[in-house]
């Protein structure tokens, strides 16, 4: 039999040599013919980088432990095979509208858009991360106002420097946006210039990045005028670099479909019509949106110093973009902070007045939730928001329970917690959608944070549990006090009911004698009344 033979010891499993392999059109069955013989080392070579590695280690007879492993080995080439067989198609993808009510507003700006992902693990770990990644990139184009047809993956070791995909599938793509009718193709990466230009004369649309979807939802969520510069400061940042040949190779196409409806997603904000200003001129301006900013700090810190004086408590409710975080807020103080299936609904931060139980008063602060591989031009921006998160006294960190990685989600948002030195600061974990989440996910979630509290901003399920393990967090006021306070002074009963923690009160001829728990600021107030 074949399988013996010396040459075919180290059959190549390219996928572009398959087909013209003399000694038998299928690997699968090549090594299934070998193994029937005897077992020999077979060495595989990986097309992408050339490595080789031993799959199967060296001769024996095929016993159930060298049985166990052929079978591993055939899934391997299988999954190889269909690797490279075809790029890989992400479904479920595709937010076509269903209600036809929204079909008037959105055809305003309604962009076509096909996503694409390279990536490099290997196995269904390296393309369960890959397809995460790009429904998040699906989720962030549809909250730019684009409506996504499909979306495709191809593994490979490394993007290709030129075209971000390898050029065969470059063109596969190209004949897929014809098909499908797309105008523009986002990467779920941030293309270096070269690449992005390289990668439209291919495919003949505009093609972007995730960064520049992001920058574009920022500037169209945010508000505050500081909030404003940041993401103007940061598109330009992103833009200079680009700036030569942007747009170029779209002039180059005929007819080009790009711009026939006005800037579209990537382009909107200072992108379009600044592109023709010169580089001195938006070095000025980034200079002067820098200032600007600057003169924003001590507002800002003048009115959480403010706070700090009050000694008021602050809970920080921190997490993924679209975990949930408003929603929640809204439950645990019955306000309206606004709500959406989008993600960055919140772009600044909110601050909502609270009580605990007992009656003492901390404020909550909204903050604007996280994405992965978070641009790096927006780091800045984002930081200054999140600093408040760096004085709060509990960090209620809302985490979605329904996402399929929320472990992934909960380190990016620790990571950047540690980045502005908040790590010492109680935190408090809430898996929320819990109405979304079946027994089998709870107890994922559960190992992952066994402390955590289980709740749905939905159904109102364990609000109550998260408010009473909220109070527990805040900082007591740990100072046995009793004292006598004159009728006249009733403004110091009001703050000790306020701030801190009455036990009992009595009503007795020189005013109300009341034992509490205080803070070391209220002590000190008491001290000419304490009995
Ligand atoms: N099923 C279910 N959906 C929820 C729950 N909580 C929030 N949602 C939905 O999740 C989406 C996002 O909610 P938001 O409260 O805006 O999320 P957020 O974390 O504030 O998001 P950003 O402000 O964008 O960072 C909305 O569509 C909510 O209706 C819940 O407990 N169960
Ligand atoms: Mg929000």
């Amino acid at each position: 039999m074949r399988g013996g033979s010396e040459a075919d010891r180290t059959p190549e499993l390219d996928a572009e040599s398959e087909e013209t392999t003399a000694t038998g059109a299928d690997p699968l069955e090549r090594l299934l013919a070998r193994a029937a013989g005897s077992g020999s080392a077979t060495v595989l070579r990986d097309p992408d980088d050339g490595r080789v590695s031993n799959l199967t280690g060296g001769a024996q007879a095929l016993g159930d432990e060298a049985h166990d492993r052929l079978a591993e080995d055939l899934e391997a080439i299988r999954m190889e095979r269909e690797d490279r067989a075809s790029l890989k198609r992400v479904v479920g993808l595709s937010t076509e509208l269903e209600d036809v009510t929204e079909v008037e507003y959105r055809q305003l700006r309604l962009e076509n858009v096909v996503l694409v992902g390279v990536y490099s693990g290997s196995g269904q770990q390296g393309l369960e991360e890959a397809e995460n990644s790009l429904r998040e990139l699906a989720a962030l184009a549809e909250t730019a106002g684009a409506r996504v047809l499909d979306g495709l993956l191809q593994r490979r070791a490394n993007p290709d420097p030129a075209t971000y995909l390898g050029k065969g599938k470059a063109q596969e793509l190209a004949e897929l946006v014809a098909a499908v009718g797309a105008d523009t193709v986002i990467a779920d990466t941030e293309l270096a210039p070269s690449q992005r230009r390289a990668l439209e004369d291919v495919v003949k649309v505009k093609v972007i990045d995730r960064t520049a979807v992001i920058l574009d939802i920022f500037s169209q969520h945010a508000k505050s005028r500081e909030g404003k510069a940041q993401v103007e400061l940061a598109q330009l940042e992103y833009l200079l670099p680009r700036l030569r040949g942007w747009g170029e190779s779209m002039s180059r196409q005929a007819g080009g479909q790009v711009g026939s409806g006005g800037a579209g997603m990537g382009s909107r904000g200072p992108g379009e019509t600044k592109m023709e200003l010169d580089r001195r001129k938006i070095h000025t301006r980034m200079a002067k949106l820098r200032k600007q900013i600057a003169g924003f700090a001590p507002a800002r810190e003048a009115k959480r110093a403010n706070r700090k004086r009050g000694e008021v408590p602050s809970v920080a409710i921190a997490g993924y973009t679209n975990a949930g975080k408003s929603s929640l807020l809204n439950r645990l103080t019955g306000t309206q902070e606004l709500v959406q299936n989008q993600l960055f609904a919140t772009l600044d931060t909110a601050v909502r007045h609270a009580e605990t139980d007992d009656g003492r008063s901390f404020t909550y602060a909204d903050t604007v939730g996280f994405v992965r591989n978070l641009p790096h031009q927006l780091v800045e921006a984002f930081r200054s928001t999140f600093e408040e998160v760096g004085e709060a006294d509990v960090i209620l960190h809302v985490v979605d329970g329904s996402h399929p990685d929320p472990e992934a989600q909960l380190s990016t948002v620790r990571d950047v917690i540690a980045e502005v030195d908040a790590q010492g600061i109680p935190e408090l974990v809430a898996f929320n959608k819990s109405d979304l989440i079946d027994e089998s996910q709870r107890l994922v979630l559960h190992g992952l944070v066994p402390d955590a509290v289980f709740v749905s901003a939905r159904t109102g399920e364990g609000v109550e549990e998260l408010k009473r393990r909220i109070d527990a967090a805040l900082p007591v006021p740990d100072r046995e006090v009793t004292a006598v306070i004159p009728y006249d002074r009733g403004e110091l009963v009001a703050e000790m009911h306020e701030r801190n923690r009455v036990l009992d009160t009595e009503y007795v001829e020189e005013g109300t004698r009341v034992r509490a728990y205080v803070t070391a600021e209220m002590l000190a107030k008491l001290e000419p009344f304490v009995a």
